[in-house]
């Protein structure tokens, strides 16, 4: 699904590269957890395979094709990424016009953007703010309004960044119902977390990275014993 080849990734005026020579393949259908001190590149490493950033050597490929050389609407039907602060991807002041604008951009067909939009609404728990400002809402649902919209969008492959934050165990739980939903329908999921124990219920393959490198790359029992 994914293959990174040897990338590089140094932040502009940073002394040291970010990440170095990193290589990493991503099955289809598999569930992969990054995890790291702060610093160790996680979140500039989502940033690149959703292609937001460009490596500055090597290459990332998706279904077997360059990840630079795919147009934005391309890589929106193949990728999708939740990011740690939800209201920096909300763009909308309402949360249904919000969750279906991935679809409107597509041009989908109004039967079937409503159909979809309502789903995913239904599943992350908001049918009752559907029509509210998306800023209103406390943080918990915010997070949920930008899962609503990856919903929507059923991108094959998921990007996740700390997703377990900031959920108490009523969100939790829609939360992990929404990402088994995700496994079962075969897609490709990549989450950064510090929380071992969601870590442990949900991602077999837990990926460690320290100073822009993959230091491990084993089970959950291997890598994060004692935590
Ligand atoms: N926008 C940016 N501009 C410049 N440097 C950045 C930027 N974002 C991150 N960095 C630097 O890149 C390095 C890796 O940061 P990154 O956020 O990718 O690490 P992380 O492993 O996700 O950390 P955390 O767990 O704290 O989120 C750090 O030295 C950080 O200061």
């Amino acid at each position: 699904m994914l293959k990174i080849n040897q990338i590089d990734f140094s932040w502009p005026k940073a002394a040291q590269p970010c990440l170095n020579a990193l290589s990493l393949a991503v099955s289809p259908q598999e569930s992969v957890a990054l995890i790291g001190d702060n610093g160790a590149g996680k979140s500039t490493l989502l940033r690149l395979m959703a292609g937001l950033l460009q490596p500055t050597r090597g290459e990332i490929q998706i279904q077997n094709q360059p990840l630079a050389k795919l147009k934005a609407q391309q890589r929106a039907r193949l990728i999708g990424v939740l990011f740690q602060e939800a209201e920096h991807q909300i763009l909308h002041s309402e949360v249904y016009a919000e969750v279906a604008f991935g679809l409107r951009l597509q041009k989908r067909p109004e039967a079937e953007i409503r159909q979809r939009t309502d789903t995913a609404l239904a599943l992350c728990g908001l049918e009752e703010v559907a029509q509210a400002h998306p800023l209103d809402l406390h943080v918990a649902q915010r997070r949920m309004v930008a899962v609503a919209s990856l919903e929507a969008m059923a991108p094959p492959l998921i990007l996740l960044d700390e997703p377990s934050r900031d959920f108490d165990a009523h969100w939790l739980a829609l939360f992990e119902r929404w990402l088994a939903g995700c496994k079962q329908r075969g897609d490709t999921i990549i989450a950064i977390s510090h929380d071992y124990d969601f870590t442990r219920r949900h991602f077999p393959r837990v990926i460690q990275l320290s100073e822009g490198r993959i230091s491990k790359d084993g089970s959950p029992e291997q890598l994060l014993v004692n935590a």
